[in-house]
């Protein structure tokens, strides 16, 4: 049985014709699932710099706590804080010397005295609170501060309580970030074992698209699905393999399909999967790999196709296809609802590297009017308002054609499968865009 029946085979009440959301993202999980072990297998060493946004390929054990000594998190003056027991007004302390961050102090510090001290330096032991010099005066070699300032143990930073030695530090599977990459650096590691990164190639169709370059033509629009797809994977750390704007012919989309299976982990292509009759592309795909066509309860990305096209290698590997809808802003949409998932898991992202951008709760500027049976996706502009929900207000025309409502945006309202239409003050979810997309 192909892999495509056998999936639709175990997921109850599977209808290519009449898929929820929810069942795409189920479906296209355990599609990729497969071929995401052989990937994980490959690695390479690369310079911290360079690990930004790529996948951790092991754990990373903490050698030692972080920070290593208890320290002081103050500019001040460092005393034991049993002499603020039962102290009221004014506590006299004597000055005894200076530590410095960076080099620890030797010399003893008794009842009644105080070790001037410096944001970072290690606390002398027994030494437990930390008075900020904004407190004290200073007076020759004493120091005065009001007792009620401050409660013992106050300003002192414990040895591990950012990393215990022997802690996780950072887990396999992690998008390495910027706190990530910091504290790598703050365990000493110059460099990073990470996962190879995932090559996806991508292609536009139709007769009706223009090349950057080519001379406006009439009924013709210029390619700018390629450009977002470039964009959305760039974003995502893919490597990416752009293989133009295929005309709609069976031979050259053939010959670019399989090129890309061979040089490829994934394909996106966009254009060419509803129903249309100059369409070869659906043709052309159904024939070289193992393909489902859908049409999902959504809107906008209803057509979409998926599918595995295998490599013309001996290997007995394939690529994973995503055939995207045609409409710019389907071409987001999906990617961001089920390509970026399974992207991440390709990639060797764990369960929660890969979910969606949490969900914002926001009342809505406008009325909103949608069937129940779909989940709609509506491009929305969100802002803050003091002391209350946050307000989004509908972005322009919704057209599924219509980019510009998209650069408008800065979220997705999220009108899920059983909702129907929303009136001005009701509440709704709101998936902001946050860099993702
Ligand atoms: N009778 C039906 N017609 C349509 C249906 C349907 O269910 N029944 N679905 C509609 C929906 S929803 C979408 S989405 C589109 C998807 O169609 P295709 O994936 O076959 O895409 P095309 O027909 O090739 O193009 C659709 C639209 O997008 C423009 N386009 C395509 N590629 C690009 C590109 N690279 N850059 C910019 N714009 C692009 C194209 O010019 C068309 O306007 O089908 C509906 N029709
Ligand atoms: O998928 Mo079409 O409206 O979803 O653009």
């Amino acid at each position: 049985m192909s892999r495509i029946a056998e999936i639709a085979a175990a997921l109850a009440g599977y209808d290519a014709k009449a898929l929820s959301v929810e069942g795409v993202q189920q479906f296209v999980e355990q599609l990729v699932a497969p071929g995401v072990p052989a990937l994980l297998r490959q690695r390479e060493d690369v310079p911290l710099r360079d690990a930004l946004g790529r996948v951790l390929a092991d754990d990373v054990v903490s050698p030692f706590s972080v920070p290593p000594h208890d320290n002081s998190a103050m500019d001040g003056f460092a005393f034991d804080g049993a002499a603020l027991d039962g102290a009221t007004g004014e506590l006299p302390l004597r000055i005894v010397g200076t530590a410095l961050a960076g080099a620890a102090w030797r010399g003893e510090v008794g009842p009644g005295e105080a070790l001037r001290i410096m944001t970072g330096a290690v606390m002398p032991a027994g030494l437990d609170t930390v008075v900020p010099q904004e407190f004290c005066t200073v007076d020759g070699d004493t120091l005065h501060f009001p007792a009620s300032a401050l409660r013992r143990g106050d300003n002192r930073r414990f040895a591990g309580e950012d990393l215990m030695a022997g802690s996780a530090a950072l887990r396999a599977g992690d998008r390495l970030g910027p706190a990530s990459l910091g504290l790598a650096a703050s365990l000493g590691l110059a460099t990073l074992p990470v996962l190879r990164r995932l090559r996806v190639a991508y292609f536009s169709t139709g007769d009706e698209i223009l090349s950057l370059g080519d001379a406006p033509r009439e009924g013709a629009v210029y390619d700018s699905n390629r450009y977002t797809v470039f964009g959305l994977l760039t974003r995502l750390g893919c490597e990416v393999v752009d293989l133009g704007l295929v005309r709609d012919d069976p031979a050259t989309l053939e010959a670019t399909l399989r090129r890309a299976a061979s040089e490829a982990d994934a394909i996106i292509t966009s254009g060419g999967v509803s129903v249309g009759q100059a369409d070869h592309t659906r043709a052309v795909m159904q024939r070289l790999g193992d393909m489902a066509f859908w049409r999902i309860a959504m809107r906008p990305g209803r057509p979409m196709a998926v599918g595995l096209i295998p490599r013309d290698d001996a290997t007995g590997g394939h690529a994973v296809l995503f055939g995207l809808p045609g409409n710019p802003v389907a071409v987001m949409v999906t990617f961001l609802a089920f390509v970026r998932p399974a992207l991440l898991q390709l990639m060797g992202c764990h369960a929660e590297a890969r979910r969606p951008p949490p969900l914002l709760r926001a009342t809505s500027a406008t009325a909103i009017r949608k069937k129940p049976g779909r989940t709609e996706y509506q491009r929305g502009l969100v802002r803050a308002v003091p002391g209350a929900l946050p307000e989004v207000r509908i972005a322009g025309n919704q057209g599924s054609g219509v980019l510009s409502s998209m650069v408008e945006a800065n979220g997705l309202v999220v009108l899920h499968h059983a909702q129907g239409s929303v009136e001005p003050g009701e509440s709704v979810d709101v998936m902001m865009f946050d860099g993702t997309i």
